[in-house]
């Protein structure tokens, strides 16, 4: 069955509400290798705010400006620099110009259909799609419901600043011209992300954070060491800002990424800062607002905007019947792609599993990682890649907590890859159980090393174990070496 199909049945084993990564997910480990059948349900592009909006462009903005600072840094190679028409156009090229019709076709291959329009909880196991033109159909699902519905950019609430139609993550991904002077309201991942990439294309950028520091959920030398690159780049980043109002006397609709009007004078501290755009990423909303949830008893999240409470199958809380899921952003656990993607992998495969009557009593079966093990990378420059709790987090869940750090400029790899690395890492362990429980790399081109300390986490590796995992000589791995080694020693 494929799009035009899809009108002459109203009836699926499975619905599935939002078609980002993670309604894709969803949908095809549900019924992967069976007869039955699947609907995604979108509102906008089957793909997600991911490929489109927000990882896909944003990674292929931060890519030619990591290679040129990897180039800039290695004595014996000459005449490297930015073509920003050129970095736009790939952009373009990575977010297939925001033509969803490649991921339509995945989805009809895997067996999936696509249904065009806003869906919303009608009751137990019924949708509701208002479709493009305006008609709205009613829709059944044999056996689940899945809520994939995402977040949207968050716009706090400033004077000014709503009525000043500020730039959200989307236009700055997006972005076709480059504003002269930018304003970024937020010093967290996307505030972060996006102030590297429009430094590099040649805004002025000023950013606020409300915050004491920037990235206030990672290790504190995260946020000194992408602080100094930022401010090496001549971006301005003022902590503790409380930006108090926008004013911006003229405002058109020039679309997404282009300025959105004239100059804007944004009031922080008590001061004026006088900007063309203002860039707000302050957070998200969760996708809960208008999917129906108060015609399963769920209304109070609506009301808050909260995220749904989801327990480990991912099956939704306080909803009997275990016919409705809810997984990636719109759940709250982790506002990560790949984590999204983790959930509807294990939901997807519960759906299966209760589908055929199959026991569930293995781990395949639980969300295991996202109260462990989340990784996350931040493709600043350099970058911030961690997993699992930082030593604050671990304070206050109680852990023993010890914590070894080291340079990681002085690995023979680093000095290798370019003559100024700057970078630190760090474990944080379990004393008691001699576990990982935590691990942060601040550095450049470290984003691959999480992975390893994903699995040492994950695993409950123990520490003496670790010591027997040998890395290669010379790579940034040399690093697992030097923190186990500046352990005191343990006394048996
Ligand atoms: C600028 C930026 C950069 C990011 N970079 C990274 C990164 O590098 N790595 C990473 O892991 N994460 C990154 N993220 C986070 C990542 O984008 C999200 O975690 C991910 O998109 C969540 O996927 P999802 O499928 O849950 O939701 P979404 O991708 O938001 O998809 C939800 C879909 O549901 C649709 N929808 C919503 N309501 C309805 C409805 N009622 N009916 C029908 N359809 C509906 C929407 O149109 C959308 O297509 C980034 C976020 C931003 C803002
Ligand atoms: N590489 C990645 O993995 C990646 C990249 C981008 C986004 N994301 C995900 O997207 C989500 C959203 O990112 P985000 O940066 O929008 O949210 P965030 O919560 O990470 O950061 C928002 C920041 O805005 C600040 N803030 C809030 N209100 C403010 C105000 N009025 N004035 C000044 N500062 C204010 C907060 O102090 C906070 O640090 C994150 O959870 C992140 O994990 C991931």
């Amino acid at each position: 069955m494929n799009e035009l199909q899809a009108q002459d049945t109203d009836t699926w084993d499975v619905i599935v509400i939002g078609a980002g990564p993670v309604g894709e997910n969803a949908a095809q480990y549900a019924i992967q290798g069976s007869g039955r059948t699947a609907v995604l349900i979108e509102a906008e592009l089957v793909g997600g705010e991911c490929s489109y909006w927000a990882c896909m462009p944003s990674k292929a903005l931060l890519r030619p400006i990591e290679v040129l600072s990897a180039a800039h840094a290695l004595p014996g190679v000459l005449g490297t620099r930015l073509d920003p028409a050129g970095i736009l156009k790939r952009r373009d090229a990575v977010i297939g110009n925001r033509d969803d019709s490649g991921q339509v076709e995945w989805a009809n291959g895997a067996g999936i259909d696509v249904i065009r329009g806003r869906g919303r909880l009608a009751g137990v196991r019924t949708v509701e799609v208002t479709e493009p033109d305006g008609t709205v159909r009613v829709i059944e699902a044999r056996q689940a419901v899945v809520l994939a519905t995402g977040t949207t950019a968050a716009i706090p609430n400033v004077p000014g600043l709503a009525a000043a139609r500020p730039w959200i993550s989307r236009d700055a991904t997006n972005l076709a011209e480059v504003p002269r002077r930018v304003a970024v309201i937020g010093g967290g991942v996307v505030g972060c992300e996006a102030a590297t990439w429009l430094s590099s294309l040649g805004s002025s950028v000023t950013v606020l954070q409300q915050a004491p520091r920037l990235l206030p959920r990672t290790e504190a030398f995260a946020h000194e060491l992408v602080a100094k690159r930022l401010e090496e780049a001549g971006v301005r980043i003022r902590t503790n800002a409380k930006v108090e109002r926008v004013e911006r006397p003229s405002v058109n609709e020039a679309g997404v990424g282009r300025i959105h009007g004239g100059p804007v004078t944004v009031t922080v501290d008590g001061e004026e800062l006088a900007v063309d755009e203002v860039l707000v990423a302050a957070g998200r909303v969760f996708g809960t607002g208008d999917i129906g949830l108060e015609n399963v008893g769920l209304g109070k999240l609506a009301e808050n905007h909260a995220p749904i409470p989801v327990d480990e199958q991912l099956t939704v809380r306080d909803v009997p019947g275990d016919w409705l899921y809810a997984v990636g952003d719109v759940n709250g656990l982790a506002l990560l792609t790949h984590m999204g993607k983790y959930q509807a992998r294990v939901c997807g495969d519960v759906i299966a599993a209760r589908a055929e009557g199959r026991p569930m009593d293995s781990v395949r079966y639980r969300d295991l990682a996202d109260s462990r093990a989340v990784p996350q990378v931040i493709f600043t420059d350099p970058q911030v890649a961690a997993v699992g709790m930082s030593e604050r987090e671990a304070l206050a869940a109680g852990v023993d907590v010890e914590t070894v750090e080291y340079d990681l400029g002085a690995i023979a790899a680093t000095s290798i890859q370019r003559q100024d690395y700057r970078g630190r890492a760090k474990l944080v362990i379990d004393r008691e159980a001699d576990t990982l429980v935590g691990a942060t790399f601040v550095g450049p081109e470290v984003a691959e090393l999480v992975h390893a300390a994903t699995v040492a986490v994950i695993g409950q590796v123990p520490l003496e174990l670790l010591r027997h995992a040998v890395p290669s000589y010379p790579t940034v791995s040399e690093i697992w070496l030097r923190l186990l080694e500046s352990r005191e020693p343990r006394v048996s």
